[in-house]
């Protein structure tokens, strides 16, 4: 609400930047680098960062807080000798952000009887996946019509039906990594996604434990072109009403006041357009809009605890649990209380994704405790599992400046539709992870979307370009392969490969 006393101020600018998350900083580093200093970013938020977000946790032996990662935590696909380099890897090292390699190999499975091996068939699950692969690319290419990801594991030979071994794994392998099952999937994208970033980088994940915060790089990027108190940050600001034409755009906030630019470049997540909590005047057409609600948000929740003893062993970084009822009810296990890590902290978290999310998101704390609590103590029936000294959990599908937590690709999605997110509507311009048609969901998907974006509207200021983006009022069922490029977002092959070492 307008604060009292509070005189209403219209303020100019040749480009308003739309939050300050990864894209938002990106974008405005682009203008910068094309000497476009005249913009302002606005964000709701009291820090840059967005959804690499963390927190104080627990207590450490000397009595601080440890800092914990509620949302983005692993740099992945790092890069490989010959390829090209994931540019978050990039930056991590640039800021020396304090990681470690995820050993996907170091994992122990447990069922309801507790200790219980079933890591061969995370075998049975890479043969299928190799025939999978195949199969989508044949797809791609041959510009048929794509399935969700439950048919094409399905004709690869992929029955996990109600073995509950199976269904862990198949949660492992992809719930885990796009917030939602199978059914729910594209099969076509959800593997080329998983290929530019896995096969063209490579298949490394790095954990980020860095205690002064992951979005250290972030800000640390930001401060390459704003100066110290930059009046051109506006944080603890938010946006209610974007008003644009082909003339330029007024940007309404909450406080009353509003900015008017020559252009507006709005990173804001697709959870966040598809609640409308932002009015477009006027509205977006139709095109834009089935585009934001076809595209999916998914929430992904870590549950953080700290214990003050020790019951799991040192040398696993993964446990992973069958649950012999529920599919995803509390399945991966995290202690960082193991070497690489956050030893001696005591720590280890737990994540949920899709429907798991919603439900212990909306119940209290001690709800969730319990259950997570009877979980552990079913997985270790020999172990006195104690009562954790701290726990915490973030709500991302409540929070309205996010609504979930990272989006992904639905069936019945083509390159098109895609297409027609990241497209601009006159002068209002479109930016954020889920823009990008290659990497969406990941931090690198956040980044090259903003540069992309900062970049375009630089050369429409400088004349340099004309000022649309391809989009489609008629989509066709399928996309032709040619459309696979750079005008459509697709600028590297989901084909290539500098990964493997065949
Ligand atoms: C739990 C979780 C785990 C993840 N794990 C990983 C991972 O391991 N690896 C990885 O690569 N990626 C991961 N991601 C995804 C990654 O964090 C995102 O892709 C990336 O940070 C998105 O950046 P963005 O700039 O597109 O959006 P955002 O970071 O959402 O930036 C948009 C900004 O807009 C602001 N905003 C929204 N509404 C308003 C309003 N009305 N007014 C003003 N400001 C507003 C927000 O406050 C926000 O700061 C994870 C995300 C989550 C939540």
């Amino acid at each position: 609400l307008p604060r009292e006393n509070h005189k209403p101020t219209c303020r100019k600018t040749t480009v308003a930047i739309l939050g300050a998350g990864i894209s938002g900083i990106t974008a405005a580093q682009a203008l910068s680098n094309a000497s476009i200093s005249d913009f302002v970013i606005v964000d709701r938020n009291d820090y840059i960062g967005g959804r690499v977000r963390h927190t104080t946790f627990g207590k450490s032996p000397d009595g601080t807080p440890y800092i914990i990662e509620l949302g983005a935590n692993w740099i992945q696909g790092l890069g490989s000798p010959g390829g090209p380099e994931n540019p978050i890897w990039t930056l991590g090292k640039k800021y020396n952000i304090k990681n470690t390699f995820s050993n996907y190999s170091l994992i122990l499975t447990y069922d309801e009887t507790g200790a219980n091996d079933f890591t061969d068939l995370l075998d049975t699950w890479g043969a299928v996946n190799g025939l999978a692969e195949k199969d989508a690319g044949r797809i791609l290419t041959e510009n048929l019509q794509d399935v969700n990801a439950r048919v094409g594991y399905a004709l690869a030979g992929w029955q996990p039906k109600k073995d509950m071994h199976k269904q862990a794994i198949e949660w492992w392998s992809w719930d885990w990594e796009t917030t939602w099952t199978p059914e729910e999937s594209s099969f076509v994208f959800g593997i080329a996604g998983y290929n530019t970033t896995y096969n063209q980088y490579s298949d490394e994940n790095n954990f980020i434990w860095d205690q002064r915060g992951f979005n250290t790089w972030v800000i640390g990027e930001a401060d390459t072109f704003l100066h110290k108190n930059d009046p051109r940050l506006l944080l603890k600001t938010t946006v209610t009403q974007i008003a644009y034409s082909d003339e330029g755009a007024v940007v309404h906030t909450q406080d009353g006041d509003c900015i008017e630019a020559e252009h507006v470049i709005c990173t804001f997540s697709v959870g966040v357009l598809q609640n409308e909590v932002v009015e477009f005047k006027p509205q977006l057409p139709r095109w834009k809009r089935d585009a934001i609600q076809s595209f999916q948000m998914g929430t992904f929740t870590k549950i953080f605890m700290q214990f003050n003893e020790t019951f799991w062993d040192k040398n696993t970084q993964y446990l992973l649990y069958a649950d012999p009822d529920t599919r995803g009810y509390y399945p991966i296990f995290q202690p960082l209380d193991v070497p690489g890590f956050l030893e001696g902290s005591g720590i280890m978290f737990v994540t949920v994704v899709g429907p798991q999310s919603y439900r212990i998101e909306q119940q209290d704390d001690e709800r969730t405790k319990s259950e997570v609590l009877e979980v552990l103590r079913t997985m270790f029936p020999d172990k006195e599992i104690p009562e954790p000294v701290d726990f915490y959990y973030p709500r991302w599908s409540q929070e309205e400046w996010a609504y979930g937590s990272y989006s992904n690709w639905p069936s019945g999605m083509t390159l098109e539709k895609h297409q027609n997110l990241r497209a601009n509507v006159d002068r209002l311009w479109f930016a954020g992870e889920a823009n990008s048609a290659e990497y969406f969901g990941f931090m690198h998907g956040a980044w090259f979307e903003g540069r992309e974006v900062g970049t375009r509207v630089a050369h429409v200021l400088k004349h340099t370009e004309t000022g649309c983006m391809k989009r489609y009022e008629t989509l066709h069922g399928t996309t032709d392969i040619s459309e696979y490029n750079a005008e459509n977002g697709w600028t590297v092959s989901s084909f290539l490969d500098y990964a493997s070492e065949d």
